[in-house]
């Protein structure tokens, strides 16, 4: 039985996130947090649900933070500012990078071993932030750390199988997405597609093309769409939730085999330094799940001309967003 906490759950995805986490019969508690009081009353609702997860929440005074993480086992952060038309996710950095920096805190005091699980953007900046945090604390550890880029996972699936006419098909693409979680950083690996794309796919090499900007690209359709109103928060707490169950049954319920991609640390992972060129600190790889979180990181296989031109794309962009959130806690501006 599990303590679930999520800290920013009367947000966009907060709260349809929260609903998702109470559906899980693993989960024995879930405490909801948020700055804003109503975060009470989306506990509230989300308690009459019929299944065994305990729901309260808890507001930032009265030592919100504290309550809601004390002993927690997984805890899922979707907290902070979403973008606007116009804007990257790297303008979130000055809001989002203190509120990541802040709640960190809270879990190395309150549950220092418990599975982190960072939505806030720029991914590619606060997980290194929370890293930083739990070094300082001498709480890290990278196998409980984890970025989450699923909706990056879930949208290859979906475009995928609409570029190749098959629309209903989506679930049954499962398609690698390694990098980072922003703009030329994602890079979706469509050669190691199982099934298999169809060749005609990739020797169209605008339609490929195509394909990979709008993987890439796709958050900004929602930001577009949403005119102002926000980004995604339905597909973002269906990814989120899509990871989270995976870890759940992973580590707390045994089952093997279970791997997905996640923006983690591979400072110490001489393996993905080699096939990325490169020593970075963190890059979002295919991950195996288990009892300690990342047990063991799968290599990237085999890439495409196309897809090393990704990859050189992603790396003179990803290392910048890396030492940002570092120098964030490291040198902080006084
Ligand atoms: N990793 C990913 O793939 C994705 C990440 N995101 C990011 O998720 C974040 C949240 O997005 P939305 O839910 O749409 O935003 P939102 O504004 O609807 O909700 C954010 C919630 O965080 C709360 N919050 C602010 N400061 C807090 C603090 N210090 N402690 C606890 N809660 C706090 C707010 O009160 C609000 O309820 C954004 O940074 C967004 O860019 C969004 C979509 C996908
Ligand atoms: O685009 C955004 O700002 C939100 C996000 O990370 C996504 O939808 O992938």
């Amino acid at each position: 039985m599990v303590v679930a906490a999520v800290l920013g759950a009367a947000g966009g995805i907060g709260q349809p996130l929260s609903l998702l986490v109470k559906q899980n019969p693993a989960i024995k508690e879930l405490r909801l947090f948020d700055v804003v009081p109503v975060v009470k009353g989306v506990a509230a609702d989300v308690s009459h649900v019929d299944t065994p997860a305990i729901t309260t929440g808890y507001v930032k005074d009265e030592d919100g933070l504290k309550h809601a993480l004390k002993g927690a086992d997984i805890v899922i952060i979707p907290a902070g500012v979403p973008r606007k038309p116009g804007m990257t996710r790297d303008d979130l950095f000055n809001i989002n990078a203190g509120i990541v920096r802040d709640l960190a805190q809270g879990i190395a005091e309150n549950c220092p071993k418990a599975f982190v699980l960072i939505i806030s953007n720029p991914v590619n900046s606060t997980v290194p932030i929370a890293a930083e945090v739990f070094k300082a604390a001498g709480t890290f550890d990278p196998k409980r750390l984890f970025g989450v880029t699923t909706l990056d996972v879930v949208r290859a699936s979906t475009m995928s199988a609409q570029a190749i006419g098959k629309p209903n098909d989506a679930s049954q693409y499962t398609i690698p997405v390694v990098g980072g979680h922003s703009g030329v950083t994602i890079l979706p690996l469509l050669s190691q597609s199982k099934p298999a794309l169809p060749e005609s796919l990739f020797s169209d090499s605008e339609k490929l093309k195509a394909l990979v900007n709008r993987i890439q690209f796709g958050g900004d359709e929602v930001v577009q769409a949403k005119a102002g109103g926000g980004s995604a928060t339905l597909s973002m707490a269906y990814a989120g939730y899509k990871f989270a169950e995976q870890l759940i049954a992973a580590a707390f319920e045994g089952k093997k085999g279970v791997v997905a991609p996640s923006y983690v640390y591979v400072a110490d992972n001489k393996d993905v330094q080699k096939e990325i060129g490169q020593d970075l600190a963190f890059f979002s790889v295919p991950v195996e799940l288990g009892p300690n979180g990342a047990e063991k990181l799968h290599p990237l296989g085999q890439l495409s001309s196309y897809e090393k031109e990704l990859l050189q794309a992603c790396l003179g962009e990803l290392p910048g967003s890396i030492t940002k959130g570092v120098n964030f806690i490291q040198q902080p501006k006084l």
